[in-house]
């Protein structure tokens, strides 16, 4: 029995006219449903789709190929080519869309895993995302200024109502969003949906976004529809908003003006919530009761909406700005109202004349770092990496300046918080766990913190090593000379770049470095240097050993590491060339010596034949009668020099033989 699958040829993969999978046991055209179509078995079923995958998968190679084909083949007018790419693009995408549902059926997987849309990942530096935040501005203001108002003045209902649910909607999506954008870790984009999913879900902000979404409207059934305060958990969004604005503030070209205007923000919103909250308590009280709430509604001057919050507005904005120019209150509630102001009023004034000066310091700060003569500014890339910088310093709470702030403490001081800061790292690492504490703490004074910020070179392959590096956080690879090809990664409490300043015998690379090493992410170093290296493995023989052994397991692998019965060879070699050359340098002592005796000798000769001569002249002198004793005396010491003479290059003659 041939089992024939109907209308791979003619018809919808897989499908007859039915509509369902069917294996045809008779003659049949696969138009029309017939006796002989009975419903597929499930393994048939599933060879059928099969086949419609892999058609598929053709089709799509070979719509590739057309479509390069035509792009490489039609004249290169720009609209032709972007026409060409869009058409291809569409086609593609219906295509792996189909593949992607196939590949879900095929491996009995949840479709959400293979849709496209739901694989999204945003990179927090696009500007998608940032444009998306600047627009969760609007519903996280909105109800920081509507909920308050709304509560007091309960006209255009069916408006606040849209809004809100609108503003819902906007927090629903924020919270899909910030699924979805990626994070950086050490400097790292990343980008795994499950691991996203597990940060934010496991997080606080995930709890504070879903309670600003619990649907505490339906307490509205039970006090009404005139108080939306009930939703003030919409406020809990604020966070976000803070998010906003700080990226917007490293964004714009004028951030001490958006700094500024951001105080601004923040002081609008007080007063506002501060006029409502007078207009709520001048309604309690009783409206014109007395001079200091607000006037009686039945005078048409002050009936309007718009008068009413201009009046609350101006009243708050008088506390606010302390000048003070407000009627006096009469009752304990106005008394408790304005002292709370009060209270308040002073931190705004002193935020506010504190943020000018911040503003103002910061403007000289910056034009001295950044634009020293005004003539150069840094590049786009500089200030992404800069940004990038303090945005990490920021996310992990690390303060700049650390030793600089340090300088200002006395030294024992210093060494307290080194110490209580680094030692843990220290300790970590494998080579130094057995010391003892006093020489740990020794050691960490020799330490000086280096940061490295992704993709940075810490050392290259050849050059000359003069310090050692420990790990304190951060991930390093061991790369080859292209950049990226990674031979290891070394990680917290490791150590690395010891091999070229360790002397180690047999390593063919002397002191130069023998591999590249390059920062992942953002990476925090102790550096050590070799002099100081030395003086704690001269204390510490067990953590030599164990630093020259490692430094050999990395040479042997390398192959730069001689052999033994190599190294001693070299040794003798070397020992011998020592003695041949210092055999040298004797014989070559020996014959300047032998000259310089030749010529003393010469010297004396002279020297003694000279002297013979004064003497003769000095007789002939004293021949005449009247200086017979001074002759005497003269020939005496004529004898004794001679005599003296004689020693002395007898002694000279015997210390040279020796
Ligand atoms: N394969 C490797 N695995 C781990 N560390 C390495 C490897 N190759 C080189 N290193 C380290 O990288 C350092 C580069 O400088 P040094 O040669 O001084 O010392 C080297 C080692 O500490």
């Amino acid at each position: 029995m041939t089992v024939r699958l109907i209308g791979v040829s003619n018809l919808p993969v897989g499908l007859n006219v039915s509509g369902c999978l069917s294996v045809c046991l008779l003659p049949c055209n696969g138009l029309e449903p017939c006796p002989g179509c009975i419903p597929a078995q499930s393994h048939l079923e599933r060879e059928l789709r099969q086949h419609k995958f892999e058609m598929l998968d053709r089709h799509v190679i070979h719509e590739n190929s057309i479509c390069s084909r035509k792009l490489l083949d039609t004249p290169r007018s720009t609209i032709n080519v972007s026409n060409c790419i869009k058409r291809h693009y569409r086609s593609l995408k219906k295509e792996i869309l189909c593949i992607a549902s196939l590949k879900c059926w095929k491996r009995k997987t949840p479709d959400y895993i293979y849709l496209p849309l739901l694989f999204w990942v945003l990179d927090p530096a696009e500007g998608f995302y940032y444009v998306w935040i600047q627009v969760m501005i609007l519903p996280i203001v909105y109800n920081c200024v509507i909920i308050i108002l709304s509560a007091i003045a309960l006209n255009y209902l069916p408006v606040w109502l849209t809004l809100d649910y609108l503003s819902d909607v906007m927090y629903i999506a924020d919270m899909i969003i910030t699924l979805h954008t990626g994070y950086l870790d050490q400097g790292i984009l990343i980008k795994d949906l499950t691991r996203l999913k597990d940060r934010y879900l496991h997080s606080k902000r995930f709890l504070r976004d879903l309670a600003s979404l619990l649907p505490t409207d339906f307490l509205y059934f039970a006090f009404g529809i005139q108080t939306p305060l009930v939703r003030i958990n919409r406020l809990l969004r604020l966070p976000r908003l803070n998010e906003a604005l700080d990226r917007m503030e490293t964004r714009t070209s004028y951030p001490n003006t958006f700094r500024i205007s951001k105080l601004m923000i923040y002081i609008f919103v007080l007063i506002h919530w501060n006029a409502c909250l007078y207009f709520a308590l001048s309604n309690y009280i009783g409206f014109g009761s007395d001079r200091w709430v607000y006037p009686n509604m039945t005078d048409p001057q002050f009936a309007s909406l718009r008068r009413q919050y201009f009046y609350c507005f101006w009243f708050s904005a008088q506390i606010f700005t302390t000048v003070g120019d407000t009627p006096l209150p009469n009752r304990e509630e106005e008394y408790l109202f304005m002292i709370a102001d009060l209270l308040i009023a002073v931190l705004v004034f002193a935020s506010i004349v504190g943020n000018v000066g911040n503003v103002i310091t910061s403007l000289r700060d910056r034009d001295n770092v950044f634009f020293p003569d005004h003539d150069h500014y840094i590049s786009k890339e500089l200030r992404q990496r800069i940004d990038n910088w303090y945005q990490h310093l920021h996310i992990n709470k690390k303060i700049m300046r650390e030793n600089e702030i340090l300088q200002h403490l006395p030294v024992h001081m210093r060494t307290e918080i080194a110490v209580s800061v680094h030692l843990s790292t220290l300790s970590k690492v494998t080579i130094f766990q057995s010391c003892e504490k006093s020489l740990l703490e020794e050691l960490v004074l020799k330490l000086t913190p280096q940061v490295f910020s992704p993709g940075e070179y810490v050392c290259r392959k050849g050059d000359v090593g003069h310090e050692m590096y420990i790990i304190k956080d951060g991930k390093l690879a061991v790369v080859a000379d292209d950049g990226i090809t990674q031979f290891a990664v070394l990680s917290e409490g490791t150590f690395f770049g010891e091999i070229s300043i360790l002397n180690i015998k047999g390593n063919k690379s002397g002191n130069r470095r023998t591999a590249n090493i390059r920062s992942i992410g953002y990476s925090d170093l102790f550096s050590l240097s070799k002099e100081d290296l030395r003086d704690v493995l001269s204390e510490f023989p067990a953590a030599k050993s164990h630093l020259e052994e490692k430094g050999r397991q990395i040479l042997t692998k390398m192959g730069m590491l001689e052999e033994s019965g190599e190294v001693e060879k070299k040794e003798a070699e070397k020992v011998d060339k020592k003695i041949a050359r210092a055999e040298n340098n004797l014989e070559v002592l020996q014959t300047k010596l032998a000259r310089l005796m030749v010529e003393l000798e010469s010297s004396n000769q002279k020297l003694q034949i000279r002297v013979e001569q004064l003497e003769s002249e000095v007789a002939a002198l004293l021949a005449s009668p009247g200086n017979r004793e001074e002759r005497e005396i003269m020939q005496a010491r004529r004898r004794e020099k001679k005599h003296s003479s004689v020693r002395h290059d007898c002694h000279i003659f015997v210390h040279l033989r020796f």
